[in-house]
């Protein structure tokens, strides 16, 4: 469809004379003083457009603007190949055009800023920016205010940045805050500073909505503020997920557009409260081990992981435990149907109608979909019980750096369902096959001992051998390295003497000196018995509760993403553009 603010007229870029053309979605510009066979064009979607200045304008090391008469300059997304990555790096493009005019020159300024109104609706105009200092490599600041800052300034968007001086404080600022007139919330750091946005917006959408977080049952509203990450931690696993790169510029460019990716998020309750929400990984045996087991090595900054993923290995422990799901509707997809989730995905925008059937009538956008969890047409609850290496579940494929393709491959970012992967209890050597198989292409589901099911909710019970352990451990908050002061949401109980008593009354042992003091909780290399109860990771936090019910809701928000560009699609079609048969990013 175009619109009637086309602008034709021929410009000059340098020394070479072009034909421009604004439609309402494209910027084009042709090299007309050349033979048609060599003609080229370049074009630009009008959503890409980054900003317009008067002017020969730079902006990086600093800005500078030169020759306003007759002179507009443009900037907008680049893309170039990352890599190592799935995904595409973006850059700052930038064209200077030269007018015979400065009518016309006016006119083209004027015409390209409506055109970015009219069709980039959004675009932030106001962000609420959160700077972790102390995340990754201590680079927030310096990311933010070197390579983001300058870049929000030139596409005219105003922020409020505060920088964190201690956990939880953007949390808790979204929770209590007036946020009026922001359109998103930014954060500057890892997946953990992520979590924090995550649970402040979901929070204090819920509280305005007067929604009860702690029942599972409820459909919960979706939260209207987007949020943007610049990656800044050690962990980075939401923006490579959603993104395809960790990239400070690539993340600040798909803000300033005002790209929207919807993303499932999972709930997770303890004995009808909520405990946490999480966004890629509730993790069960390996994970939560390795997890734990890390915190005790947190100096050795993101190595900590391979050191306690390979101590928790040669350890080789799995645990009882009973898992029941409700499965999701094999119709609509498979976790084994070897799709991959990337921009555009066909699977997630069905799920958008299917999860807001009337989503231009935003009563019913929030009402609508209790029925997903409640009463299901998609099946019943299924059970298993036995031994486990590790039981994870992932709202979305949970790629990162070091899993490329992630934990579940073909699992979608925004289609209400998540992707339960069960591994059984096996040899060692096979435990390492299916862990080989998630840094490479090979399929980690096609082994004896692991099964995958697409769900929308989980519960994990232990059995009841297995209580009496649990309840010892749990009273006495021992060994699993557990954060003091964030247990989740619900207090868990105090360590008292009587306390004390209890453990060991309902664990009918009595507990030692060093049981008292010590924190025993990697074992299995050194002592004879290893703990019978593992701990859940929850986006790498550990949960203070074994027994847990998780629900999948389905796009309860939305971050500035669009999902990975598939790198493979990305060519130059621009010649001859309608007759090209490959969907061309460049050009779409
Ligand atoms: C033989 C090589 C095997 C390599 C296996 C690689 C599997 C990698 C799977 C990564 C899954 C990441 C899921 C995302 C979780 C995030 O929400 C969360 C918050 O940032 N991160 C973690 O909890 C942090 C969890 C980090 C878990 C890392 C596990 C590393 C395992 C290394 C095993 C070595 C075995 C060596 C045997 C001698
Ligand atoms: N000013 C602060 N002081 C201490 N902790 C903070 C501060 N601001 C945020 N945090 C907490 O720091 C934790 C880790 O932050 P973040 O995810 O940004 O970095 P990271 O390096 O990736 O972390 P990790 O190494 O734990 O994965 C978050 O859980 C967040 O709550
Ligand atoms: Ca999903």
């Amino acid at each position: 469809m175009e619109t009637d603010l086309r602008l034709e007229s021929s410009l000059w870029v340098g020394n070479k004379r072009y034909r421009a053309v604004l439609t309402g979605w494209h910027l084009r510009w042709t090299e007309v003083d050349k033979k048609d066979r060599d003609k080229k064009t370049i074009s630009v979607p009008v959503a890409e457009v980054v900003g317009v200045e008067e002017g020969r304008v730079e902006i990086l090391p600093q800005k500078l603007v030169e020759d306003k008469d007759k002179e507009f300059t443009v900037f907008y997304v680049k893309r170039s190949s990352s890599g190592g990555s799935f995904g595409l790096l973006w850059r700052l493009g930038r064209t200077q055009f030269s007018c015979p005019s400065r009518v016309l020159r006016d006119q083209w300024t004027k015409q390209l800023r409506t055109a970015l109104k009219t069709h980039s609706p959004l675009r932030p105009h106001r962000l609420l920016v959160f700077i972790n200092p102390f995340g990754g490599k201590r680079k927030g600041r310096k990311i933010y205010h070197s390579l983001v800052a300058p870049l929000f300034e030139l596409a005219g968007i105003s922020s409020h940045v505060i920088v964190t001086e201690w956990a939880n404080q953007a949390r808790d600022h979204l929770l209590k805050k007036d946020l009026t007139g922001f359109d998103g919330v930014v954060c500057v750091g890892g997946d953990g500073m992520f979590s924090e946005i995550l649970h402040g917006l979901i929070g204090r959408t819920q509280q305005e909505a007067g929604l009860c977080e702690n029942d599972p049952a409820v459909t919960l509203q979706p939260c209207s503020l987007h949020i943007g990450i610049i990656p800044a931690g050690s962990t980075d696993c939401v923006c490579y997920a959603t993104v395809g790169v960790i990239d400070p510029v690539t993340s600040a460019l798909h803000i300033i557009i005002g790209d929207s990716q919807p993303l499932d998020v999972c709930s997770v309750h303890h004995a009808s409260a909520l405990v946490r929400y999480s966004v890629s990984l509730v993790g069960y045996g390996f994970y939560g081990d390795v997890l734990a087991e890390s915190e005790k090595h947190r100096w050795m900054g993101p190595l900590r992981y391979d050191y306690s993923g390979a101590m928790v290995y040669l350890s080789n422990r799995s645990y009882a435990g009973i898992i029941q799901y409700l499965p999701a509707d094999p119709m609509i997809s498979t976790p084994r149907d070897k799709t991959r989730c990337l921009s555009g995905c066909s699977v997630c925008s069905r799920s958008t109608e299917r999860l807001f059937p009337h989503s231009s009538d935003s009563a019913s956008l929030y009402s609508s979909h209790f029925s997903q969890f409640s009463s299901d047409s998609e099946g019943e609850w299924q059970s298993v019980e036995g031994r486990f290496k590790c039981v994870s579940l992932t709202c979305m494929s949970s790629s990162c750096p070091r899993s490329p393709l992630g934990l579940s491959p073909s699992a979608h970012l925004a289609d209400g369902t998540g992707d339960l992967i069960l591994v059984w209890d096996t040899h060692p050597l096979g435990f390492l096959k299916f862990l080989h198989r998630h840094t490479s292409t090979q399929d980690q589901f096609d082994l004896p001992f692991v099964e995958v099911h697409r769900v929308k909710a989980i519960r994990f019970l232990l059995p009841s051998s297995d209580k009496a352990e649990e309840a010892y451990e749990e009273i006495m908050g021992q060994g699993h390295g557990r954060a003091e002061e964030e247990r989740g949401y619900q207090e868990t109980v105090n360590r008292s003497s009587s306390q004390q008593h209890l453990a060991e009354k309902s664990t009918g042992r009595e507990m030692t000196n060093e049981q008292k003091t010590a924190s025993p909780f990697l074992c299995g290399l050194c002592c004879s018995k290893s703990p019978s109860v593992s701990v859940w990771n929850c986006d790498g936090e550990i949960l203070p509760f074994t027994e847990i019910l998780c629900r999948i809701h389905g796009q309860l928000v939305r971050l500035y993403a669009r999902g990975i560009e598939d790198s493979t699609n990305i060519h130059d079609c621009s010649e001859q553009h309608d007759k090209c048969e490959r969907r061309c990013i460049l050009n779409k």
